[in-house]
């Protein structure tokens, strides 16, 4: 474990995600969305998916960080949220896995804390991500035992709905670093431009990783086209 987490200390992740409905979903772009992230510099690689991280593995010798994202009825624990997934990421021999480690309760009834312990029963050795909506979830995430913890899900659950760190609110990552000592913290989530990430990382996180400011064209192309636009 120390060596993958020294493999990515001080580094830029870049996750390599397309869902289905996006225009780049597709496991071959994937694996070479990570290759041009490697070319670029980046440590490691998120991504969603068995097969995109097969492909991903084929193409880059980075650590990978395996999440798989499924929707159950009207359940919204929606990253890894239950054994059957990580079955699956666990035989993708993703270096890390991560779920969601909010305080609320998964598809099968379990909440965080026996959800934890079943995978450590299973799989001892795995190194395990928190993704967290707030402090608290990440205070709670590195009591059990989580090695990383990650603020993933600020913004995304009706308790942070609409919140997002930006240029110039930093509060939750700094509370966060400040609060966790023996799990890492890996900065994740709105970090949009390579300001915010350099000012994060010298907040004192793990790592950083980042997302749609990468690889999801889309979004980068809404920003130049906004940004014409006569208002
Ligand atoms: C909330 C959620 O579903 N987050 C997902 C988690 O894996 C991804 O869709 C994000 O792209 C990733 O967290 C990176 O964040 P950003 O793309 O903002 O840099």
């Amino acid at each position: 474990m120390q060596q993958i987490l020294e493999k990515i200390e001080k580094g830029l992740i870049v996750s390599c995600q397309a869902l289905e409905g996006e225009p780049l979903h597709s496991s071959f772009i994937m694996g070479r969305m990570a290759l041009a992230a490697k070319e670029g510099g980046a440590v490691g690689i998120r991504a969603n998916s068995a097969a995109d991280i097969v492909e991903i593995k084929k193409q880059v010798d980075l650590p990978v960080i395996g999440i798989i994202k499924q929707v159950y009825g009207e359940n919204p624990v929606f990253i890894t949220p239950t054994m059957k997934e990580i079955d699956a990421l666990a035989a993708t021999g993703a270096e890390i896995i991560a779920t969601d480690a909010t305080a609320r309760i998964r598809p099968d009834g379990s909440d965080l804390e026996t959800f934890y312990k079943n995978i450590k029963a299973k799989y001892p050795n795995l190194v395990l991500m928190a993704d967290v909506s707030t402090v608290e979830e990440a205070i709670f995430a590195e009591e059990l035992g989580f090695d990383i913890v990650a603020p993933t899900l600020y913004g995304y659950t009706e308790e942070t709905n609409g919140l997002k760190i930006n240029d110039h609110d930093y509060s939750v990552i700094k509370q966060i670093v400040k609060e966790v000592k023996k799990a890492k913290v890996i900065a994740e989530g709105n970090v949009s431009t390579p300001e915010i990430a350099r000012s994060v990382l010298d907040i004192g996180v793990h790592a950083v990783v980042v997302g749609g400011a990468i690889t999801r064209p889309q979004i980068i192309t809404k920003r130049f086209a906004d940004a014409l636009k006569n208002e």
